[in-house]
């Protein structure tokens, strides 16, 4: 479950997110959408416990981190690790078998790409190699930031499609982004718009 209750955070005293209510449950795929500016990264940060609210609370937030999982507009894969070192990394860390992740690529269509460091290949494709990461460990809860920001029409509907399974599988999935082919699968569109969710 994701949920956000009377959020309030302002930056610099600009009051950006202004009494924001939200609730995702589990297997449900719900997309927030919103003009540049209004607010949906911080709203993804303060839900997955980056940042803390002035007022109001969150969940996940820091309490459950282990079950929630994170695709930043960023990525932050690490440079050091091929796209398959990436993936499996979450598992690792978590003393779990490393399984699920030649056919995350493969899905993803960066199977061919998994020797290679994130340095090697495009955006694009160091996009799906964070979001392979961010769902192999089969999270209970995934929050996304433009997950298909970068990627062509094809790639966009294999990341589509692996979003959608996630949270047929049983995962709360709160995706911001701004393209229809994620908003054509969502259960609900929330619209972020003047500091609050309509
Ligand atoms: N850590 C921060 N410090 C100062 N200002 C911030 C911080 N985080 C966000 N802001 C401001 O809050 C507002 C909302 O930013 P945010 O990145 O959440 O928007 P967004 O809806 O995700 O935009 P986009 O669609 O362009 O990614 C912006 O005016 C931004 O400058």
């Amino acid at each position: 479950m994701i949920q956000a209750s009377g959020v309030h955070r302002a930056f610099g005293g600009i009051s950006v997110l202004r009494g924001v209510d939200l609730a995702v449950s589990a297997g449900e795929l719900v997309t927030l959408s919103g003009p540049s500016g209004s607010g949906k990264t911080a709203l993804l940060s303060l839900l997955c416990g980056f940042d803390f609210p002035d007022r109001g609370s969150v969940s996940p937030g820091l309490a459950s981190w282990s079950a929630c999982a994170v695709l930043p507009q960023s990525l932050g894969l690490a440079s050091e690790l091929t796209l398959e070192e990436n993936v499996a990394l979450p598992l690792r860390l978590a003393g779990r078998p490393v399984t699920g992740v030649s056919e995350l690529l493969a899905e993803l269509g960066i199977s061919s790409l998994g020797a290679r460091f994130p340095s090697q290949v495009s955006f694009g494709q160091q996009q799906r190699a964070a979001l392979a990461r961010a769902v192999v460990t089969r999270p209970s809860a995934l929050l996304a930031d433009e997950p298909t920001a970068h990627l062509d029409s094809e790639s966009a509907v294999a990341a589509v499609a692996v979003l959608r399974r996630v949270a047929d599988e049983g995962a709360a999935v709160l995706i911001a982004t701004h393209h229809d082919a994620v908003h054509e699968v969502a259960d609900r569109v929330l619209v972020l718009a003047d500091g609050q969710v309509h």
